[in-house]
């Protein structure tokens, strides 16, 4: 054989068993990685159901919540969840038909339903509480009548909590007056810790959102940082200072953009303020898909976090800053990680938001002295 037969044979055979020897080590790395992935997945549909608790599930928020939470709107995609639904004797059947429509529609996070008139069965092991059920005002009652219903309701499902629930679980009181349903919570529900009760003021916050991104004629997700101070009464403080828009021009102020004082200050507090009485003339009934849907977005961004310099507005226990009167439930300006909130610290606050801040405040002490005499003359 001649010398360049034989460096050609070798070099058939050595590139036959480089090529060989490749290919084996991509069949390797591709098994590897379909079993990595095939253990991944199986790990990541092992996840433990979250246990959600919605009290008074068979009213109007309930109906429109329940399947939101269901679909993984609420805790994501992969999320399973069980749903725990309190509601009272009267409303039991009506409540077994909300859980009728949930097994019907078959979604495919939620785990199971357990619908309920039984406050303690309902409090079983929850993780995340949604506190829809309560008494509604009526015509002619007085709001003392309707605040002392309340807290009975608000003292019995506390400790219902307290004794129950799962440890940390979060709560989310929406039923009205909900600063005050919560602080009465907290007060009956010791054990829970003060930074996992909260309030909804998420609506109010999306209001002021809606509102600005309609006078300024851009899509709701460019405007970030609204506030909402306060009390979700007629009382909040839509706070536009540190509002921006966000366009292909970069981010402005929605102070500036606006370019009229009297608009931010009288035109919009007024409409957020009153936007839940506007509703309620227009359906003769109260918010409800807007409800569920703010309800929604408030427990996700607390589990789920607030995106890079963004905030929302959720009522959480005062710890006095910007001189809010510590233990009130107190509507700010809060960042979310790791299922913790904090309250967004050093805004600039000028004198017309310091006078709307203080008289939400003071509805706030008010609405918490008419509480604790209930409480005494109840006790
Ligand atoms: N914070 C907010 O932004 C906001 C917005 C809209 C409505 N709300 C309030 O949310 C609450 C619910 O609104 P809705 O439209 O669903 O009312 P709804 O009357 O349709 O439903 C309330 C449900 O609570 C039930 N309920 C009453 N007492 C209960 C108890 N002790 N335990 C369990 N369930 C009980 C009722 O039977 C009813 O099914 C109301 O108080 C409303 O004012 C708050
Ligand atoms: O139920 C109400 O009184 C109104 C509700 O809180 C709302 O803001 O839509």
């Amino acid at each position: 054989m001649e010398n360049s037969q034989l460096v050609e044979k070798i070099g058939v055979y050595l590139n036959s068993e480089l090529v060989e020897k490749i290919g084996v080590v991509s069949v390797c790395f591709i098994l590897s990685y379909l079993l990595i992935k095939h253990i991944w997945s199986s790990v990541k549909m092992e996840k433990e159901p979250t246990r959600v608790l919605v009290t008074g599930a068979a009213g109007q928020i309930g109906y429109a919540l329940v399947p939101m939470i269901a679909r993984g709107l609420m805790l994501g995609p992969e999320q399973p969840v069980i749903l725990h639904l309190l509601d009272i004797e009267p409303a039991a059947e009506a409540l077994n038909g909300v859980k009728m429509e949930l097994i019907d529609a078959a979604f495919p996070l939620l785990k199971d339903v357990i619908a309920t008139t039984d406050v303690v069965e309902a409090c079983e092991g929850v993780n995340i509480a949604i506190m829809l059920g309560g008494f509604p005002r009526k015509e002619g009652m007085e709001r003392k009548e309707v605040m002392s219903k309340n807290i009975s309701i608000y003292k019995a499902q506390a400790t219902a909590l307290e004794l129950n629930a799962a440890d940390n679980c979060k709560v989310l009181v929406v039923a009205n007056p909900a600063n005050t349903n919560a602080l009465i919570l907290k007060e009956f529900a010791p054990s829970i810790p003060e930074n996992n009760i909260t309030c909804l003021t998420m609506l109010d916050h999306n209001r002021a959102i809606a509102q600005i991104a309609d006078k300024l004629n851009v899509h709701v997700s460019d405007v970030k940082n609204v506030i909402i101070w306060g009390n979700h009464s007629s009382t909040l403080y839509p706070d536009v200072n540190h509002a921006t828009v966000t366009s292909t021009d970069g981010k402005k102020l929605v102070r500036e953009l606006v370019a009229n004082d009297h608009w931010v200050n009288k035109e919009l507090v007024s409409r957020v303020q009153q936007r839940g009485a506007a509703i309620i003339k227009a359906r003769k009934l109260s918010s409800a898909l807007s409800a569920a849907s703010a309800a929604c977005d408030h427990v996700c961004t607390w589990v789920l976090g607030t995106k890079k310099g963004t905030w929302v507005s959720m009522g959480v226990y005062s710890d006095g800053s910007y001189g809010i009167q510590p233990g009130l439930i107190y509507s700010f300006p809060v960042t979310c990680k790791n299922g913790e909130w904090s309250i967004v610290q050093g805004l600039k606050i000028d004198e017309f938001s310091r006078e709307k801040m203080d008289a939400t405040e003071k509805e706030l002490i008010e609405e918490k002295q008419v509480a604790y005499s209930c409480l005494n003359s109840s006790a």
